[in-house]
């Protein structure tokens, strides 16, 4: 075995193998969305196979016409879900997801650290600000993603001042003496922001010295920057290796010039995988579950997206930078609307052609569609040039992805001697390498 720097891996434990029509496969799994004993069963396996962690990505709002065709983002609570799951294993991180612009601090900051209780160290915190949801929460509209990132920023940071506010060694639990605690240790955080006043201390201690992974997705400058001052790892939405290169090395710069070890800011594309035991299979697997694409809901997506309106154009024509709305027009998401205009710029593709990329059809997620050889293979050169630092798997079209990936793509990257096969630890921070 080469010794070669190794990857980190987390895997999605959101239900990507459901999405559109995969969902009515026979092996799908469907029935068991909601269930503590299927998760767990993965939970298990993923350990098995030594992944860094299990990842939960998480939204606050139901569109109910979301439910006709597919479960939508119907969803247990991403935090409670992953406290089951951490009663059934005992090395595996736990990434839950909390918004900023919605959930409040001391909320968060006291189910995180619960978690991490419970868990004994391993959880890790997916920071979002969110994309929709607001009328949930009293808001009127939503903010823009700069105030929405200037929000997070106080946020996190009170959420720091309250793990901080209840250290874990301030419990003496002294039968002799009858004292319990030492009062001193713990403080109140006064804290008075733009956004919040928090008093503290928090009511839950620490678990060791309370240090929490922190992910981040959003690639917007504003995004970046926030991601730049505190993230350890990126969820990130990278078509091709090139964004992947661009986004890894901008974000180290942006670190380093923070004060930051570059290498303390992780990459982590997200890689829908189709997989099947051949190619011919899997490409099958991926036609079945794209076959009720409607071109009227994309060409919907693509007005989403970056604000351009394809109704009246010829699936064949082509779609021009000319084309495209001023550059500081507001869109939902910065970083998915970037993507679909980078591309645009770069090839001028027909709208029929459009309609179909992962920039449009998905997430913008980086897409193999093949045998686990061709996911060990395509992950290995990602990483020999560095586009990301591992991945976030998001195994797609059938259940028998989430098995073909535990079962052959971690061990094929593991003989490659790109992952490990041993955990050296046992806290998230360990896996990661988060000092
Ligand atoms: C890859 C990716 C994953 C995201 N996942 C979530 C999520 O699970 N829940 C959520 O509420 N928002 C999610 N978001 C939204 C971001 O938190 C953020 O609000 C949005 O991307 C706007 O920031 P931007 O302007 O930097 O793109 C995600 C964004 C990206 C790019």
């Amino acid at each position: 075995m080469t010794t070669r720097k190794h990857i980190h891996i987390g895997l999605s434990v959101a239900p990507t193998w459901l999405m559109n029509d995969a969902w009515r496969r026979d092996d799908s799994n469907v029935e068991n969305v909601f269930s503590t004993d299927f998760f767990v069963e993965i939970a298990k396996r993923a350990e098995k196979a030594k992944i860094d962690f299990l990842f939960r990505p998480d939204t606050l709002f139901m569109k109910p016409e979301m439910i006709a065709g597919s479960p939508g983002f119907s969803s247990l609570d991403p935090t409670i879900q992953l406290a089951a799951l951490a009663e059934h294993t005992s090395k595996i991180g736990l990434v839950t997801t909390a918004s900023t612009t919605f959930y409040p601090p001391y909320i968060v900051a006291r189910q995180i650290q619960s978690l991490n209780i419970l868990s004994k160290g391993r959880v890790g915190w997916n920071i979002v600000t969110s994309l929709d949801g607001n009328e949930n929460f009293g808001i009127s509209e939503m903010p823009s993603s700069e105030d929405r990132y200037r929000q997070a920023a106080e946020f996190s940071d009170v959420v720091h001042k309250l793990w901080a506010s209840y250290p874990s060694d301030a419990i003496i639990a002294d039968r002799e003496s009858g004292t319990y605690g030492t009062p001193d240790a713990l403080t109140r955080i006064d804290h008075h922001g733009e956004f919040y006043d928090v008093a503290g201390p928090l009511n839950t201690p620490a678990f060791g010295n309370g240090k929490v992974p922190l992910f981040q997705a959003g690639a917007s400058p504003a995004g970046r920057d926030f991601a730049a001052s505190v993230a350890h790892a990126i969820f990130a939405a990278t078509p091709d290796p090139e964004v992947a290169r661009e986004l890894r090395s901008d974000l180290r710069e942006r670190a380093a010039s923070k004060g930051r070890d570059p290498d303390d800011i992780r990459i982590l594309p997200g890689l829908n995988m189709y997989l099947a035991p051949t190619r011919e299979e899997a490409r099958e697997i991926f036609a079945q579950t794209h076959a009720r694409m409607d071109p009227r809901r994309m060409i919907a997506k693509v007005k989403e997206l970056i604000a351009l309106d394809l109704t009246d154009h010829p699936m064949d024509a082509r779609v021009t930078a000319d084309m495209l709305p001023p550059a500081d027009t507001v869109v939902r998401s910065k970083t998915h609307g970037d993507l679909v205009r980078r591309l645009i710029e770069r090839d001028q593709p027909t709208v029929k052609d459009l309609l179909t990329r992962p920039e449009v059809m998905g997430s913008s997620h980086w897409i193999v569609v093949g045998t686990p050889e061709d996911a060990v293979n395509e992950i290995a050169a990602w990483a020999d040039i560095n586009a990301g630092d591992g991945i976030i798997a998001l195994p797609s079209g059938s259940h028998q992805s989430v098995e073909l990936f535990l079962d052959q793509v971690v061990p094929g990257l593991q003989e490659r001697g790109l992952f490990r096969t041993e955990y050296s630890g046992h806290t998230l921070a360990d896996h990661l390498g988060v000092k």
